[in-house]
């Protein structure tokens, strides 16, 4: 498989150096050059399979000119044996026709774990193999973050830089990325918001003597394994409802854009998703571009679900290259208008593809703690708020309500435990190997939310630019 860039003047690369390439040299994201398919026998075979056998069965395509089979199913099976579920991401029926898919059961408490533990293996093993080191950098909104850090604390091959919106994120994600003490992670608090940090992310990447002589590699959902690797759960779900057989539904709650494309991918390789529901906090660009077809970035307002507080949704850009039929001009001219006035406007005929297979909603904060309240007393299910917008805006999208609706439930509720406590008087505790969190000292540089600062912070303490000016 080769990948090229939406915005069509990067070298075409193979699964290897997408990975370790992050943002494109052209400031596109890589896709694959065409798009893998599964017969209906082959989606029929995975239902009942354990999780790290539908993940085998669903990633090979996207890899096989780079990673050999035997390496990428021990990848796989290390990855997954460390989640605290057997089924990695179970499925609760909490209504009729409506399932949550708990996504949260990762060493880090959030959706995150389950592309980051495998984009981990495959960096040191594409690294390993070609006696390199890398520099990643990252942008976090919370968890994204926590789960890199975690991930790679490890790693002898990578120091990893984490720029996260100073106060904006809550406690315990702040404390998962500041009170790890490795030598090769570094947690960095900008002074501004979470599209402050990514846009200083794709800057590094677009700096290109910066970028080669630090071997910047990303971890954010820009990077396509982390993409493939979330393809996977929409598999392991629809399968275990009746797919290919029966049709699903997959309400997403969404910020990058990320989680929802790869159910997007997952239809594309075949799977029947009758409809895919983008849902967005008060932060609501992608409900607003679905109904309007204008993407238009306002300020960012501070929620309970601050990991969807963004407003310039990374993976927009991989699903507007489809719409347009992969015409990578249209994609670099509407890229242009949104970094220059911070808006641009779908053509007619790209708003109705992507009207065909999404629909969108949003939930305020009133309703947000409200589903928390609610779905703990007519289901006993403690929700997160990020999950309770996607809970929310479930009973707002019709069309999805047709088939079974799966709700995506991306962070443990114990991330979260004012608002939850707040919506219904229950504060949940953390597990046990993150009893001491609140106790643990902190490690963290606060930077201003300048690029040279945060360029020259890199450079002095990777170990790949030390001594070397930004
Ligand atoms: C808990 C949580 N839910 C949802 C999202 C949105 O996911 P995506 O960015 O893939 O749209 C994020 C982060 O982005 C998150 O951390
Ligand atoms: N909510 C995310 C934002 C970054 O998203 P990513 O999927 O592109 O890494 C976070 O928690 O950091």
């Amino acid at each position: 498989m080769r990948y090229v860039s939406t915005r069509g003047e990067a070298p075409v690369l193979s699964f290897a150096d997408a990975l370790l390439a992050g943002l494109a040299r052209d400031g596109g994201l890589y896709v694959p050059e065409t798009w893998p398919t599964l017969s209906d026998d082959e989606i029929a075979a995975l239902a009942g399979k354990p999780y790290a056998e539908v993940a085998k069965a669903v990633i090979a395509p996207f890899v096989a000119d780079s990673i050999p089979r035997r390496a990428l199913d021990l990848m796989i099976e290390d990855a997954y044996a460390g989640f605290r579920h057997p089924a990695v991401a179970p499925l609760v029926q909490i209504a009729p026709n409506r399932f949550v898919l708990e996504l949260f059961h990762g060493p880090t408490l959030a959706f995150k774990d389950v592309a980051m533990q495998l984009l981990a293996r495959l960096m040191d093993h594409v690294l390993g193999a070609r006696g390199a080191r890398a520099t990643i950098v990252g942008a976090t909104s919370g968890d994204t973050g926590s789960a890199a850090i975690e991930a790679f604390r490890h790693s002898d091959a990578v120091d990893v830089f984490i720029l996260y919106p100073h106060k904006r994120v809550s406690e315990v994600q702040r404390r998962q990325m500041t009170t790890v003490a490795s030598p090769n992670v570094h947690a960095i608090a900008v002074e501004g918001t979470f599209d402050d940090c990514q846009a200083m992310v794709k800057a590094m990447f677009n700096h290109h003597a910066f970028r080669d002589r630090l071997a910047l590699a990303g971890v954010n959902s820009i990077n396509w394994a982390r993409i493939v690797a979330q393809v996977v759960y929409y598999f392991y779900a629809a399968t275990a409802l009746g797919a290919p057989h029966r049709t699903v539904s997959f309400v997403v709650p969404t910020g990058n854009f990320g989680d929802v494309l790869a159910g997007w991918v997952a239809k594309k390789m075949g799977l029947p998703i009758a409809d895919l529901s983008i849902a967005t906090n008060v932060n609501d660009i992608l409900a607003r571009t679905l109904e309007t077809g204008r993407y238009e970035t306002k300020g960012v307002k501070p929620s309970s679900s601050p990991s969807m507080d963004i407003q310039v949704s990374s993976n927009f850009e991989r699903l507007l290259f489809e719409a347009l039929d992969r015409d990578a001009a249209t994609v670099r001219e509407l890229m242009g208008s949104l970094a220059q006035s911070g808006a641009f406007s779908l053509p007619r005929a790209a708003q109705a593809a992507i009207a065909a297979d999404f629909s969108a909603g949003r939930a305020d904060e009133p309703e947000t703690a409200k589903t928390i309240a609610r779905a703990f007393e007519d289901a006993g299910y403690l929700a997160d708020p990020h999950t309770a917008v996607a809970l929310a805006v479930a009973d707002k999208v019709e069309h999805s309500r047709k088939v079974p609706q799966v709700v995506l439930s991306t962070a443990h509720p114990a991330k979260f435990p004012d608002a939850v406590e707040a919506a219904t008087g229950l504060r949940p505790p953390l597990p046990p190997h993150m009893a001491d969190l609140m106790t643990r000292k902190e490690h963290v540089t606060v930077l201003p939310n300048d690029l040279s600062a945060v360029e020259a912070f890199i450079s002095r303490t990777a170990r790949l630019g030390a001594g070397a000016a930004a």
